[in-house]
């Protein structure tokens, strides 16, 4: 078992580089198993979920071959398709292979992803959709089995725009007979991003970034060349890390628009942020301002920011409530926080973060990806050493995170140790 070692106090100062996105390669990878012609995706975050997804692809039958930022994915045959258990059960984006098998076996086996830190993520809306589409949906033996000998394109309405149902069913009807309307659909940039890479290989689908998809279903798809785009939540971890030590950081390769919801809270805290064509530059060095938070599905505030924004507030001048409203369990960092002098009340979906004058360096767990992500920004501020375990969950989504924070002078170091 790994763990982080941070020792606070260091103010940030240079350039980073974002990776691509972890939330746009990962559907990426699962739609390339929608045609039997090789993809090439480039600017691949070296990640642990990348690895799972591409087990969970291989074990249907894909080649992947595996570069630097680089991945050749070809799928001249599906072997099977039952997802493995002990991949689907380590990442719930594995859930979204159940679409491609679907469209293109006309048959896809997915063990149940139960739930995990953040919530009981059930799996409702995209079995809605699928049975929409013509699926027949047979529950057992802990799995969930989809039969349909053609999908056939129909009218869909999300009772939430969820990302992942989105997804899902949008790769499902790229191949069904007819048209495909999703209503209430989710706008994230990941699945403006999937759209172009389905489209690159033939799909025809219009209207992605909107609450309204139209998908036209196609008889078969081709490969392409895809970038994915930049990670928006690990350039905004970046933002919220100079927010929380002070500094000036030069946050490069981002899509500012992406960030537009992070960067106004920012500014309202009283960072400067100042936004270039491909980055961001941040800077602070004065006392930060409370801010209220509501996470809501893009635009609005990410879910996936939630934890860093409150460790930066627990060091604001005065109180900031955080309302979460898209998982409803997703405070669990906050009791780590408190191990660091936090002070910080939860009321149902709301946090109130009290501000205080410092934070000092504590031992914590990582209890998810973004809580991982948010003890580290608290321990970049804290007095003294902060020893963060469980930093598997941080390795699911950040790309050699205490390496480039290393590059901006932070003093953080990966310590094996002896269970
Ligand atoms: C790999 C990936 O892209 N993960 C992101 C994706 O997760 P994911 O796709 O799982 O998130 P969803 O948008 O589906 O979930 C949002 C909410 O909808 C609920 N829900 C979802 C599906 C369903 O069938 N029924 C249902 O009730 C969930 O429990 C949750 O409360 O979007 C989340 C919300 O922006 C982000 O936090 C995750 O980082
Ligand atoms: C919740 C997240 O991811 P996942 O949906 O993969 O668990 C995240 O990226 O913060």
């Amino acid at each position: 078992m790994e763990k982080l070692i941070v020792r606070g106090g260091a103010s940030l100062r240079g350039t980073v580089k974002v990776s691509g996105a972890k939330n746009a390669v990962l559907p990426i990878i699962a739609a390339s198993l929608l045609s039997e012609c090789a993809c090439t995706l480039q600017d691949i975050p070296n990640l642990a979920d990348v690895a799972s997804i591409c087990r969970v692809i291989e074990k249907l039958g894909a080649r992947v071959c595996r570069g630097d930022k680089e991945i050749n994915i070809s799928v001249p045959d599906l072997k099977q398709v039952e997802a493995p258990y002990e991949y689907v059960r380590l990442m719930r984006a594995s859930f979204l292979v159940m679409g491609p098998l679907l469209a293109r076996a006309g048959r896809a086996v997915m063990p149940l992803p139960g739930g995990c830190a953040i919530g009981t993520r059930p799996i409702d809306l995209h079995l809605k959709g699928f049975k929409a589409l013509g699926a027949k949906i047979i529950y057992g033996h802990g799995c969930i089995e989809a039969v349909a000998e053609r999908l056939k394109g129909s009218q869909i309405y999300l009772d939430f725009p969820s990302v992942g149902a989105t997804e899902n069913l949008i790769m499902a009807a790229s191949l069904a007979r007819g048209a495909t309307v999703i209503e209430n659909a989710a706008e994230e940039p990941e699945i403006v991003d999937l759209v172009n890479f389905l489209n690159a290989m033939g799909a025809r689908i219009k209207g992605a970034g909107t609450k309204i998809i139209r998908v036209e279903g196609v008889p078969r798809l081709s490969g392409t060349v895809h970038t994915v785009i930049p990670d928006r939540i690990e350039a905004g971890t970046f933002l919220t890390a100079v927010a929380i030590t002070g500094g000036d950081v030069l946050v490069d390769n981002v899509i500012c628009d992406h960030l537009k919801p992070v960067t106004a809270k920012l500014r309202e805290a009283g960072v400067r942020v100042e936004e270039n064509e491909n980055s961001i530059r941040v800077s602070s060095d004065s006392e930060l301002q409370p801010v209220d938070i509501k996470t809501m599905p893009y635009p609005g505030f990410p879910t996936d920011m939630q934890a860093q924004l409150m460790a930066v507030l627990c060091l604001a001048r005065g109180t900031s409530m955080i309302t979460e409203t898209v998982f409803e369990n997703r405070f669990m960092h906050a009791n780590e926080l408190k191990r660091m002098g936090a002070r910080i009340k939860i009321e149902g979906r709301t946090a109130v973060v009290q501000g205080v004058p410092r934070l000092t360096g504590a031992p914590v767990k990582a209890t998810d990806l973004r809580a991982g992500a948010a003890l580290v920004l608290a321990g970049l501020a804290a007095e003294g050493r902060t020893e963060i375990g469980n930093i598997f969950h941080i390795d699911r989504g950040y790309d050699r995170l205490e390496e480039k924070l290393r590059g901006l002078g932070a003093d953080i170091q990966r310590s094996a140790v002896v269970s």
